[in-house]
């Protein structure tokens, strides 16, 4: 059933309607879960706005890039219920940002997230509710990694459970010298649900991943490096090149990927996530579509009036 995804839908697309990439367009399509599987979105917000506290909070900046924090500081950024209601607003405030190219996901004060607020999991601990919870989030983080955004998480302080699992649906993890990933489950008597483990598998590779989820091991930023689940490591603020701060240092990363018009950095993401996502010729054919939202598009036209050398 979990395996009923964006892959059913575009190979039927490709087949049916021949555009494949309206649908990587669609909000729907970046979910795994509907009705069909059982899964009530409204009934389940509701369960979740019945533990609130904390926010994440959303900047758009007119460079392209924004900036989600995770807000929750004397509970280490922990999700609250309401916390997860409010992640998937601010998705659907992305998918529909025309202008966007870049996203850096952080946590307040300091620290990424440690997880889900182990208050609201006490509370919704029988299976019923941890499956819809599970599904919710999935969804959440599914489409935040659709996104046509190239997207990375500023983890600085700890990433615990859940917040591990978040790291892992940005593109890009940025670690703080000083900082720690670490998937805890197991010794919470659980295994991630939040996708993590799936993800987390695509990123290191599956004996990585069985070491990590295995050992509840804690990632440090030069075992990050190493692995490959760091994709660089920022200095503390005070060391860094004019006392930049990490979020700062983070927006300079990320600019070197997201300089240009949207439409095109846009459609980077896009042919990405489908080579990443799809078998080879559903792959090539959603390329094919992408490729025609930019070939002879005003960056193309302009491009080859400059009759551009790349020296
Ligand atoms: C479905 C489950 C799974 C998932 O979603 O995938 C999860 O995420 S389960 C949660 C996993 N996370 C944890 O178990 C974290 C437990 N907390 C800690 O290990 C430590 O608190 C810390 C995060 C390492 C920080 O330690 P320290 O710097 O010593 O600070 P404190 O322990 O004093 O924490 C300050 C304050 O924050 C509260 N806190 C921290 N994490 C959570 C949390 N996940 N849920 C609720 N509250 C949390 C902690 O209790 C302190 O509060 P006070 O006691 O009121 O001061």
């Amino acid at each position: 059933m979990v395996l009923c995804t964006l892959r059913h839908q575009l190979l039927k697309s490709s087949r049916c309607c021949g555009s494949t990439v309206r649908l990587l367009q669609r909000k729907s399509s970046g979910c795994v879960y509907s009705s069909i599987h059982g899964f009530d979105k409204e009934e389940i917000r509701q369960k979740l706005q019945a533990f609130p506290g904390g926010s994440i909070d959303l900047l758009k900046q007119d460079s392209g890039i924004a900036v989600l924090t995770i807000n929750n500081p004397s509970r280490m950024n922990a999700f609250s219920g309401s916390m997860m209601v409010d992640l998937e607003e601010r998705v659907t405030e992305l998918e529909d940002w025309a202008d966007g190219k870049g996203l850096i996901v952080q946590g307040a004060a300091g620290t990424f997230s440690s997880g889900s607020d182990l208050n609201a999991v006490r509370a919704i601990s029988n299976p019923e509710d941890g499956m819809k919870m599970c599904m919710f989030m999935q969804n959440a983080l599914t489409r935040l990694l659709r996104l046509p955004l190239i997207s990375v998480a500023l983890v600085e302080g700890k990433a615990l459970g859940g917040g591990s699992e978040l790291t892992t649906a940005c593109d890009f993890r940025l670690m703080a010298s000083d900082s720690v990933i670490q998937f805890v489950h197991k010794h919470m008597g659980l295994v991630p649900g939040w996708g993590g483990a799936s993800r987390l598998v695509r990123i290191v590779g599956s004996q990585a991943a069985l070491k990590l989820l295995g050992g509840a091991i804690k990632v440090d930023s030069e075992l990050g490096l190493n692995i490959g689940l760091a994709d660089d490591v920022l200095e503390a603020n005070e060391a860094a090149a004019g006392g930049e701060t990490r979020l700062q240092q983070a927006e300079k990363w990320l600019s070197r990927y997201t300089k240009g018009p949207a439409p095109v950095i846009q459609a980077v993401k896009r042919v990405v996530l489908s080579g990443r996502e799809l078998p080879l010729s559903d792959a090539l054919r959603a390329e094919k579509d992408v490729f025609g939202t930019v070939w002879g598009g005003p960056a193309n036209l302009q491009a080859l009036a400059k009759n551009s050398k790349h020296k």
